[in-house]
């Protein structure tokens, strides 16, 4: 089909046809693209490859960033689209782009100034931020994620250039099924939402968070393959506690005190309602909502439609994922998790949620009698020290963590955490040295809680003691990979949630570190997730899906990598990495029967997910008339 043919061809295509609704309605004839093409797309022999429609001309398409190429439209497009004179005249590749952008971008001296100008390149020209991003994946993750994503996100208010995604406001309560219609685009796959109340151990950012849904769907594209026309970032903005954001005049967010208890859970069902009465098959992934919201929206919402709570669910799939691969490193069998002795300091949405997943584990390798059982080997602190016992509180005040006491009641997920044998609010030092600890997960958003005295004194008793500070950003890590290292003699196995460069060791040697983040990790685990989930168009996440994430990554890293106190394959699997987990997902989706899409008969579920992921590349546009 040549493009004047194309045209032709297109120039009765209506918006609302099929065409624009669902990529597989155009897959008949086509099957390389039968489920790639997002919508508005079309295959074109012509080109071996797919063609966007678009009804667009001129400056419309220069200044939108899903369309425009900047200075690589061919001449042939300047001229069909009445793009001529609007870029300068020289025709440019993506290659020579790439090496403009970089270059510009080294002038800029901070995290947070490649911060903003990686975002003004999102807003140019989406396909060369994505191709820049993918091909420079661990430093451009580092700017638009954890950590600089952190700083981005309290100055965010001031630093601001352009909206993206939505904005959902207690102003906007009894409007919002309506307003969902104002997002340009008709299909959308994946939403991550936040109400600001916890964004990564940096507390209530209030409509500030929005940082954070469009850095995770900005991985989800360059590191998922999900199209970048599918995603949507959203803020629920329900108020903010944050005093000085309230007393901020540039603060951009609603000024007032969040709202609580039904008026809360009230906007977030009216939300819901919302985005599936225009988007029903759509995943919504919550992300930083602070306990018990977490929980409870997580509890009201999985059963009923597809979604999950990422810090929850997926920091659970990598935190296991990385303690399996480190039971190899250990010269231990993956089969014996049930024996190792854990201890998670953070109590909240993601300790409880990582301690789940860990149980649902244990229970399914069959190496324990009873679920309850499982919980006997997780040792949970909070704030005051360890979940325990209260009737044997306070025998010994030195060995209790000297901080207030416990204002809320401990609720119904952290209870099953209780060591009866055990005094409530012992303190990390103390615990340690009763329970000799194999692994220390950090989970608390709190710089400095895994102190020289609790890491020295697991090391004497652990070979390799597996130091998992988890907390973001860097700046709130329980402890840095130095200490870790330095503090262990350099046996340590080290994960954290945001990046630590490796340590240099004494005689030479490298002390290894590993990024544990539920969205970027190598490799990743909600992206794999949602990935599968969406290619599956799953109606469900099940709990299966994530567990089994997890055993996929665990696999990955080579024996010599964990000798090595690698725990995940390198950066540059991370696609294939992404690719393998959303196959598990997927296969997770149709045995279990939450699968809708309709497989052809001999298709195979690896081909369905790689033939799905997006890659940054100019395609031919080709305009069609709308009558
Ligand atoms: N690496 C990763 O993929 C992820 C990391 N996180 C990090 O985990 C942290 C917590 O997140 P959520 O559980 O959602 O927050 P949350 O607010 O629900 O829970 C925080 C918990 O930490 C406890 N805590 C606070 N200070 C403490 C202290 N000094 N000692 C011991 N416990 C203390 C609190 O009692 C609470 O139980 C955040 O910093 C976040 O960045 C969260 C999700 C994913
Ligand atoms: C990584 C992440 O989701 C968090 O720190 O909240
Ligand atoms: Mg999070």
């Amino acid at each position: 089909m040549s493009l004047l043919f194309a045209r032709k061809a297109f120039s009765s295509v209506k918006l609302g046809h099929p065409l624009f609704r669902s990529s597989r309605l155009v897959g008949g004839c086509l099957p390389r693209y039968i489920h790639s093409l997002p919508p508005g797309f079309i295959s074109d022999p012509k080109y071996d490859k797919a063609v966007q429609l678009t009804e667009l001309r001129g400056v419309n398409i220069t200044h939108d960033p899903l369309l425009s190429k900047g200075t690589a439209f061919s001449m042939d497009e300047r001229e069909r689209l009445s793009i001529r004179g609007l870029v300068p005249p020289r025709q440019q590749n993506m290659e020579m782009q790439l090496k403009r952008v970089k270059r510009n971008m080294a002038h800029c001296e901070t995290p947070l100034s490649k911060f903003i100008f990686l975002n003004a390149l999102q807003d140019r020209n989406e396909t060369l931020f994505y191709k820049l991003v993918i091909d420079n994946i661990k430093e451009m993750a580092g700017i638009i994620y954890t950590p600089t994503v952190g700083l981005a996100s309290q100055k965010s208010h001031s630093i601001y250039r352009r909206s993206r995604g939505m904005y959902f406001s207690a102003q906007d309560r009894g409007n919002m099924s309506a307003m969902v219609y104002n997002w340009p685009h008709p299909d959308v796959d994946v939403i991550v939402v936040t109400d600001g109340s916890r964004i990564l151990g940096l507390g209530d950012l209030g409509a500030n968070g929005m940082q954070i849904p469009v850095g995770k769907l900005s991985l989800y594209v360059a590191a998922g393959g999900i199209h970048p026309r599918t995603v949507l970032p959203v803020v629920l903005d329900v108020g903010t506690n944050n005093q000085e954001l309230l007393h901020d005049p540039l603060y951009l967010g609603l000024p007032q005190p969040r709202l609580k208890g039904e008026e809360y859970y009230a906007m977030v069902d009216e939300w819901v309602r919302a985005v599936t009465g225009r988007w029903p098959n759509v995943l919504i992934q919550f992300e930083d909502f602070k306990h018990p919201h977490a929980y409870n929206l997580l509890n009201k919402y999985r059963n009923k439609i597809t979604c999950f709570n990422d810090d929850i669910q997926s920091t659970s799939t990598i935190t296991l994922a990385g303690i399996l691969a480190s039971l190899k490193a250990r010269g231990r069998e993956q089969e014996d998790l049930a024996k190792e002795r854990i201890i998670c300091v953070g109590a909240g949405s993601a300790g409880v949620g990582v301690c789940e997943g860990i149980i649902d584990c244990m229970v399914t390798q069959g190496k324990v009698k009873s679920r309850e059982e499982a919980y006997e080997s997780i040792f949970m602190l909070d704030q005051d020290g360890l979940l325990g016992n209260h009737s044997l509180a306070m025998k010994d005040p030195s060995n209790f963590h000297q901080s207030s006491q416990r204002e809320e009641p401990l609720d119904e997920l952290q209870l099953r955490y209780v060591k009866k044998d055990l005094p409530d609010r012992l303190g990390l030092e103390a615990l340690v040295e009763t329970v000799k600890p194999t692994v220390i997960l950090g989970l608390t958003g709190i710089r400095g809680v895994f102190t020289e005295k609790a890491i020295r004194t697991m090391s004497r008793y652990q070979e390799k003691p597996v130091i998992f500070p988890l907390s973001n950003p860097d700046t709130h890590a329980e402890c840095t990979a130095e200490e870790a290292f330095e503090w262990s003699d350099g046996r340590a196995i080290f994960a954290s949630g945001s990046p630590f460069e490796n340590v240099e060791l004494k005689g030479g040697k490298i002390g290894h570190t590993n990024q544990c983040n539920n969205s970027y990790s190598f490799p990743v685990s909600s992206i794999g997730i949602g990935l599968g989930v969406t290619v599956s168009k799953a109606s469900r996440v099940t709990s299966t899906m994530f567990l089994e994430a997890a055993k996929v990554i665990a696999e990955l890293a080579t024996e010599d990598e964990l000798k090595q106190g690698i725990l995940f394959p390198s950066v540059s699997k991370l696609r294939d990495v992404s690719h393998k987990v959303a196959t598990r997902v997927c296969e997770v989706a149709y045995t279990e029967g939450v699968a809708k899409a309709t497989l052809k008969e001999g298709e195979l579920l690896s081909d369905l997910v790689k033939d799905s992921m997006y890659t940054p590349e100019y395609v031919p546009l080709v305009h069609f008339e709308h009558e």
